[in-house]
């Protein structure tokens, strides 16, 4: 579903990915852990194109947006294409991102009716059956403000599912949270993982990790120095670098 290959990227000349490369298989969750500043956020924005790569190929469901020939740039293809390959992913974020002056419901039928074109009749009902997947119908009409960091970001996570995603990425979407409303994120994305929900997920995290992610990916310093099964991954790290963190984390 997402392919990456050698991606570099740096930012005023400061190397920051120094050729991370991943493959990402249909309803798979893999989970991206690692020490602050190794790059794990950068690497998911640039699958995203929220941040450009200079150098590297990133491939999307068998879609091409990004592509380098040896020590080339890279190059991107067309708006169009890049905006067409965009819908396949949707993001949730740290910070939520939702927007402040529209209740939970209208943040969550603005993109498709948007973006998509969706009729307002054919979206509010799916909208509806998001939010009481994500156990939130009873906020249907409720402002942002309104709402726990917990609520807001399963209204967020609604609102990216929302898009008919084929792949979810998550950008430490627990990080924000006060620790007891972590739990209430963590299960709803646990239900997805479920439902074979294709999931990319940077988290500090490690019991999500550990629990319900099929693999790991441990960076540290730009590289990804060891990853695989998340049970065998655990149980019996095979780098040094990697048992230090595990040991600091856990
Ligand atoms: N837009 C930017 N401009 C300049 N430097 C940036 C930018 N975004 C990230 N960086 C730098 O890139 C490095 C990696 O950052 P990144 O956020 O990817 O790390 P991370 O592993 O996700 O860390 P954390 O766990 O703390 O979120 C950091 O040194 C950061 O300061």
């Amino acid at each position: 579903m997402i392919s990456a290959q050698g991606i570099h990227k740096g930012f005023g000349g400061t190397p920051v990915l120094k050729g991370v490369s991943l493959e990402l298989a249909r309803g798979e969750v893999v989970a991206i852990i690692g020490p602050s500043g190794s790059g794990k956020s950068t690497f998911l924005r640039c699958l995203n194109h929220l941040e450009t790569i200079d150098r590297g190929t990133i491939t999307i469901e068998g879609e091409v947006l990004a592509r380098s020939e040896g020590e080339a740039r890279a190059q991107y293809v067309s708006e169009a294409e890049i905006r067409q390959i965009g819908r396949k992913m949707g993001m949730v974020f740290q910070s939520f991102n939702l927007f402040p002056h529209l209740t939970v419901l209208e943040n969550i039928i603005e993109a498709p009716i948007i973006v998509k074109g969706m009729k307002r009749d054919a979206i509010v009902p799916k909208a509806e059956a998001l939010l009481q997947k994500v156990g939130l119908l009873e906020k249907r009409d409720a402002y942002p403000n309104r709402l726990s960091g917990g609520q807001k970001q399963r209204v967020a996570i609604a609102r990216a599912l929302a898009m008919d995603p084929d792949i979810l990425l998550f950008d430490e979407p627990t990080s924000a949270l006060d620790p007891e409303l972590t739990g209430e994120v963590l299960r709803t994305m646990r239900e997805l993982a479920e439902e074979r929900m294709t999931m990319l997920v940077v988290t500090h995290e490690m019991g999500f990790a550990r629990e319900v992610a099929n693999r790991v990916i441990f960076m540290d310093g730009g590289h990804i120095v060891e990853q695989g099964p998340a049970a065998a991954f655990f149980a019996n790290p095979q780098q040094a670098r990697t048992r230090a963190f595990l040991q600091n984390m856990l």
